[in-house]
């Protein structure tokens, strides 16, 4: 105790501290109990250090209310992706005003959309308020910390990609890996590693796994990049994306020392999608609508005229050369052309067929240059809105999860329900 009171007491206001060493769980136990039964003796340290997903969450139950509600970030980087995400979707968002917390998507009737602050999107996930999210996914495990009630429905919605990293000084010289760190003969249980965060659930399993008892974490808001170099902490664990901020502030990361990868996920609460009518219904909806999209977007449509003697005589050719680059989906799409013959009418002399492909963008002109390879003519690029497939393995994977099977979403219509 008397380490983290004195850590707490030297420390700014801004950061709060949290000994390994003390066992973390024990202390927040102690303080979720303090504040139940009303005492009020613990310190600022041990309050603050309280996480949100430790707080008594009160869950309503899921008949107080009828309409489906999504949440989705107000503001930050997340905020404008998602809008456009969902709009690419033809998902798009209506605010009735500008200052308005809550809006809807007319393309989905009996779901309303409502604008928090990412954190918040994953607290009322967990209470109830709402019942499906779009938030990063260091949020969503930070705040989230495991509970089973949160179900990742999509884990990629490619945008917000960053990764939660240790950083330490780049004047450390002889430390450029997560043992040298955790081996320096600096760190002892009078001296631990003082690590600031703003992931504290995440920092506690982190180096709870690693076994590492030399460490001290600390909390704060942000800029915690300046906080080695004020010498309020010897490192930090913090989002990552272009590493300018790291580079910027003379830290580096260290091999070993990437803690998660984060994109924006798609998350449900699964109370709501087990009970609340509708619910599964219209994640359904958004799951095959964003994973048309998704699919879609690393893609071109290639169409060309292409020489041969028979459709088969060319698959087999584009697949010999081409190989998987020129396959297509499932395969190539041939059929033949038909032109206006002597008499007018179409016919086809059988020697020029279209091939249609879905091609990777990364690798649209080699694939053009083959199909030129292979006789190809006239080669038309498409963008593609959608690639709808069967049923998304994503869907399979979360009706797995629930533990149901695919006969009773068959049998679910808005105001059914499961039951
Ligand atoms: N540098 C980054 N690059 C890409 N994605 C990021 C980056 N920083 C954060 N994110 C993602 O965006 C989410 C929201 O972060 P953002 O900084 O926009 O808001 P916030 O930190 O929740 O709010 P604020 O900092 O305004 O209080 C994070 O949870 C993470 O998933
Ligand atoms: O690797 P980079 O591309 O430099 O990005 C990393 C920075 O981005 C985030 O901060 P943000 O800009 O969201 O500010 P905040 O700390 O106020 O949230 C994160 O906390 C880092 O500081
Ligand atoms: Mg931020």
């Amino acid at each position: 105790m008397a380490a983290l009171m004195s850590a707490a007491q030297v420390k700014p206001s801004w950061f709060s501290a949290h000994n390994l060493l003390r066992g973390p769980k024990t202390g927040r136990a102690s303080a979720v109990r303090a504040e139940r039964s009303g005492v009020n003796h613990l310190t600022v340290a041990s309050i603050r250090q309280q996480k949100p997903s430790m707080q008594a969450v009160y869950r309503r139950s899921v008949e107080s209310r009828d309409s489906i509600r999504m949440g989705i970030p107000s503001k930050g980087r997340m905020a404008e992706d998602t809008m456009n995400l969902l709009d690419d979707c033809q998902l798009k968002v209506r605010k009735i005003n500008p200052r308005q917390y809550a809006a809807e998507i007319p393309n989905v009737p009996g779901m309303e959309v409502w604008f928090q602050r990412a954190t918040d999107v994953v607290r009322k996930l967990l209470s109830g308020d709402i019942d499906i999210g779009i938030v990063g996914y260091d949020m969503l495990r930070e705040i989230g910390n495991e509970d089973d009630e949160l179900v990742v429905v999509h884990d990629a919605l490619g945008f917000g990609f960053c990764h939660l990293a240790i950083a330490v000084p780049s004047s450390w010289e002889d430390i450029n890996s997560l043992p040298e760190l955790l081996s320096d003969k600096r760190w002892s249980k009078d001296r631990p590693l003082r690590v600031v965060t703003a992931y504290m659930n995440l920092a506690e399993r982190f180096f709870g796994d690693l076994g590492f008892e030399n460490v001290e974490l600390f909390t704060a808001d942000g800029a915690l990049e300046a906080a080695p170099a004020m010498g309020a902490a010897d490192c930090i664990l913090d989002l990552v994306s272009s590493g300018t901020t790291l580079r910027e502030n003379n830290l580096k990361q260290i091999e070993g020392g990437r803690v998660l990868d984060s994109q924006g996920v798609l998350v449900a609460s699964k109370t709501a999608l087990l009970e609340r009518p509708g619910t599964l219904e219209i994640v359904h909806e958004l799951l095959e609508r964003l994973e048309a999209h998704l699919r879609a977007e690393g893609l071109f449509m290639v169409t060309a005229n292409v020489r041969g003697e028979t459709a088969e005589e060319i698959a087999t050719r584009l697949a010999a050369n081409g190989g998987r680059l020129l396959r297509g989906l499932q395969g190539p799409t041939i059929s033949p052309i038909f032109t206006a013959g002597e008499d007018n009418l179409p016919s086809s002399d059988g020697t020029f067929f279209a091939v249609s492909i879905g091609v990777p963008k990364s690798r649209i002109y080699e694939a053009v240059k083959e199909i030129r390879k292979q006789g190809g003519s006239g080669v038309l690029v498409f963008p593609l809105t959608y690639v709808f497939d069967e049923e998304p393995p994503r869907w399979n994977a979360l009706i797995n999860h629930l533990g149901l099977d695919s006969r009773d979403y068959q049998h679910l219509k808005i105001g059914g329900g499961i039951r």
